[in-house]
């Protein structure tokens, strides 16, 4: 059996945070503002492929009101994802996903954040691809008021 998921998530950009995006620090002067370390990209990622299993999402598997996911790294939450998906047999086949932001420019960074989830999802890198995109300066992405992703997925289990 094959199951698609699809998972968006947003989180304003702000002073005194780290941008951390597919688990990779990226130099620049705002950061993304969350409960955990924020990164988008892996929240929109988890929540597909939660969304293809028909386990509900994020926020239902790790509240917000749950001081141990304070700072935490979004790398250990997809971890935490594949494993209960695991549990019910499923293994993920590819995530394609889009994170739209005015600035930084990304595409340097995207080897290793595809290092980094193909590691965490145990599946090969080119079962993982990442693009980029701006909204050519409209609407809050593109006044940098903050940056948003989007992802889909397939998962697979014998039946
Ligand atoms: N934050 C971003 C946004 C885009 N890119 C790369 O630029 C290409 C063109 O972007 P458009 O928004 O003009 O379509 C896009 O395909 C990405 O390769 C980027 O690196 N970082
Ligand atoms: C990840 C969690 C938990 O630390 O916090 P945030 O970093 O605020 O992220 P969000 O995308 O709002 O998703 C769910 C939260 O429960």
């Amino acid at each position: 059996m094959m199951r698609i998921g699809q998972g968006f998530d947003v989180h304003a950009l702000v002073e005194g945070r780290k941008l951390i995006l597919g688990g990779v620090e990226i130099p620049f002067p705002l950061g993304l503002e969350g409960h955990s370390d924020a990164d988008v990209l892996l929240h929109a990622i988890c929540d597909a492929l939660l969304g293809a299993a028909a386990m509900g999402d994020i926020g239902r598997h790790f509240p917000d009101s749950d001081p141990q996911y304070r700072g935490i790294d979004s790398r250990r939450l997809l971890r935490q994802v594949r494993a209960v998906l695991k549990e019910q047999g499923w293994r993920v086949g590819n995530v394609d996903a889009t994170v739209v932001a005015q600035a930084p420019r990304l595409t340097p960074y995207v080897p290793e954040m595809v290092r980094h989830i193909a590691s965490d999802l145990e599946v090969a890198e080119d079962c993982v691809n990442v693009k980029a995109t701006t909204t050519e300066k409209l609407g809050f992405t593109g006044r940098g008021q903050g940056i948003a992703a989007q992802a889909v997925c397939l998962i697979m289990r014998d039946a």
